[in-house]
This record gives structure tokens, C-alpha cells and sequence, in this order.
């Protein structure tokens, strides 16, 4: 199986280098050799790969950016995931691509489920919202993992910077009121792995249906939870760091405020995945010490 990446030097697109291998050749391409920002020249990049599978890591993640620069946003995570998706269809091609929780206004009270109405508040959640549609629009064989609150030992996120900032200050005050789970990004490179052999399957067997499944770790927290649960597991999977933080402070979005609004839900329900592919997720917790673990190593 010839298996193409994008966006290899994100924090999900270099943990699937790894979690791809076994399936086959992974061709993975960063910024440089693939770039969404010019949807115009992904044509003709797949018809010379032509791939079994189009896997799209790449995307605008800036999400506060994202509200002063929506035009390249959606350009990046609107037109050119549906340039690929043409051109999967084009070469027989399944397209794997993920999205967001932040399609969501976040007011509804349980987890989201797949077919809960959309409506983001921000324009990075516009913008991904437009790839679902342009791909759904494509009818090529196609996937769309809507994942969440992503963080890894490498890149921008959230465990990152609280390490950061707890080196550097004694206070912190984080925001409490905006729920979700957060996902590490090798959990979600190792799901897709599982969910790309089983729908190849599916697809020689004649029987694979494209759709949208939700993919996030079990467990809910929120920002603050998250923020605590970071500093208590860096104290054992990283003894060697110096901390300066002493209080971790529980404050309300409207005390941190951001160019972009962020839905106050941000829970999402798993449950579509594991009937159709038998995925559970881990405990976020469980994923955090991993990842720390993995941080020390
Ligand atoms: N991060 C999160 O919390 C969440 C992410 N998602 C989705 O999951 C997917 C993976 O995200 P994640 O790995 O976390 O994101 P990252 O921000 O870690 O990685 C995104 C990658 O996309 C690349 N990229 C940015 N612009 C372009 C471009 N014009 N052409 C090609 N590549 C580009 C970046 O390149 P470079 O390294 O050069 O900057 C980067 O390597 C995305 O679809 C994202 O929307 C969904 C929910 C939560
Ligand atoms: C740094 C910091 C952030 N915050 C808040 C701001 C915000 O409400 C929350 C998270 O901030 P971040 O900017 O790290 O997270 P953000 O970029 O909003 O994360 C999102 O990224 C995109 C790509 C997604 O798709 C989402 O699923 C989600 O993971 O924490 C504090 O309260 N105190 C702080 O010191």
C-alpha cells in the first residue's frame, strides 16, 4: 500500500510516519514539498504519487491568527482539502482527514456526537467546517476524524506551553470553563493506522462507506484540570525540570480574553468509532504520562 502524509512536521503527521510504516511506503511531505496554501498544485502532485491513501495532517492551526488571516485559513483547510479529495477520486484514492471539535458553538450540555448541527464561533472553525463540506461534496472515498485538544512531546500545544510557562512564572491562571478531552496525537496516529486497514478492507470487499467519526481520548477535564494534571505528572515522568509555578488559578473565559472565542463544550462522543472500528481510546491521563514519559526520554 503507497500511503501519502501531509503536514509531516505537525504533531499528528510525524507520529504517523511511525504509526503508518507497517502498512506500507509512506511518503511524507512537509510544508515545502506540499503546500495547501496552493490547492492549484495538488493535482497534479497525486496523479505523479498516485496514492492507495491520502492521509491530510497538514493544516492552518493558529486558531487566535486565524481570525485576521480567515482568507488563508480557509485556503488551507478548505480549498485544498477539496483539491485533494478530487484528485483521491480521481486516482481511486481513500482520503483520511481530520477536523475539529471547534465546528461546534460548544452549547450543547453532553458530548457531541457526528450528527449534531454545526456552527463554529471562530473563523478556524469556519475554515475547517469548509473541508468537510468541499470533501463530503468530492464523493471520493473518504473518512474524516474530527479530533480534539491535540498535544504531543513536539510542536505547538498545550502541555508545551504550560511547561514553559511553569518554568517561568509562579502564578498561572488558566481558563476553567471550556470542557473537553484532551488527545495525543500518537493515539490518534495509531486509530488512523487501524482505521486505514480496515477500511481497505471494507473498500476490496465492496462494502466502505464514507463518514465523519469523532476521535478523542475517554475522560473530560477542562483548560484548568488539564493545566493541574500537566504540572502533578511532570513531577514524576520529568524530576529533572525546575518548576517556579506554585498556584495553578481556576479563572473564567471572559478573565483571559483572545481574539478567537472558544466553545465553552468541547466534548465529543466516541462512540461511532468504536462500533465501526472497535477503537477504545485511552484515558486522557493515561495519554498524558505517556507523553510526558515520552518528553523525558
Ligand atoms: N492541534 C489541535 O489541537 C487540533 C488539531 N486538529 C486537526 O488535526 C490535524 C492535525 O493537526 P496538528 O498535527 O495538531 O497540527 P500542527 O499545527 O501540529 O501541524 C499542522 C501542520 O500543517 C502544516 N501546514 C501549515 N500550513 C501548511 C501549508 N500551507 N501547506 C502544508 N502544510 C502546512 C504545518 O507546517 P509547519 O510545520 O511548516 O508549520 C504543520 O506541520 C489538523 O487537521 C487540525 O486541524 C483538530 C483538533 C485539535
Ligand atoms: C496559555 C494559556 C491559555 N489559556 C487558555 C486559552 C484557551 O481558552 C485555552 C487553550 O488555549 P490554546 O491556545 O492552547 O488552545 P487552542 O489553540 O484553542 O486549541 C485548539 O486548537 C485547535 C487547533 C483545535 O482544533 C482545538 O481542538 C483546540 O485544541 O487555554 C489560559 O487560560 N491560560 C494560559 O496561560
Amino acid at each position: 500500500m503507497k500511503l501519502l502524509v501531509t503536514g509531516a512536521n505537525g504533531q499528528v503527521g510525524w507520529e504517523l510516519a511511525r504509526s503508518l510504516m507497517p502498512l506500507g511506503e509512506v511518503i511524507a511531505l512537509d510544508r515545502r514539498r506540499c503546500d495547501l496554501s496552493r490547492p492549484e498544485t495538488l493535482a497534479a502532485l497525486v496523479a505523479d504519487l498516485v496514492p492507495d491513501v491520502i492521509v491530510n495532517a497538514a493544516a492552518y492551526t493558529a486558531v487566535d491568527k486565524a481570525e485576521s488571516e480567515e482568507a488563508l485559513a480557509t485556503t488551507i483547510n478548505g480549498a485544498a482539502p477539496g483539491e485533494l479529495a478530487r484528485a483521491a477520486k480521481s486516482v481511486g484514492a481513500l482520503l483520511i482527514h481530520y477536523s475539529t471539535d471547534y465546528v461546534f458553538d460548544g452549547s450543547k450540555s453532553g458530548p457531541y456526537t457526528e450528527d449534531d448541527p454545526v456552527a463554529p464561533v471562530n473563523a478556524y472553525g469556519r475554515s475547517k467546517l469548509a473541508g468537510e463540506v468541499a470533501i463530503r461534496e468530492s464523493c471520493c472515498d473518504h473518512l474524516i476524524l474530527r479530533t480534539t485538544w491535540v498535544f504531543a512531546a513536539r510542536g505547538g500545544n498545550f502541555v508545551r506551553t504550560m511547561l514553559r510557562l511553569g518554568a517561568e512564572r509562579e502564578v498561572l491562571r488558566v481558563v476553567a470553563d471550556q470542557h473537553g478531552a484532551p488527545t495525543w496525537a500518537r493515539n490518534i496516529a495509531d486509530a488512523t493506522a487501524h482505521v486505514v486497514t480496515r477500511a481497505q478492507r471494507e473498500r476490496c470487499d465492496g462494502d466502505f462507506a464514507s463518514g465523519i467519526f469523532n476521535l478523542a481520548s475517554a475522560g473530560e477535564t477542562n483548560w484548568h484540570g488539564f493545566a493541574e494534571a500537566i504540572f502533578a505528572t511532570a513531577r514524576t515522568a520529568l524530576p529533572e525540570l525546575t518548576m517556579k509555578v506554585a498556584s495553578v488559578e481556576p479563572i473564567p473565559a471572559s478573565a483571559y480574553p483572545t481574539p478567537a472565542a472558544r466553545p465553552a463544550n468541547s466534548r465529543l462522543s466516541a462512540d461511532r468509532l468504536a462500533a465501526r472500528f472497535g477503537i477504545a481510546m485511552p484515558q486522557w491521563q493515561d495519554a498524558l504520562r505517556r507523553c510526558l514519559e515520552d518528553i523525558a526520554r
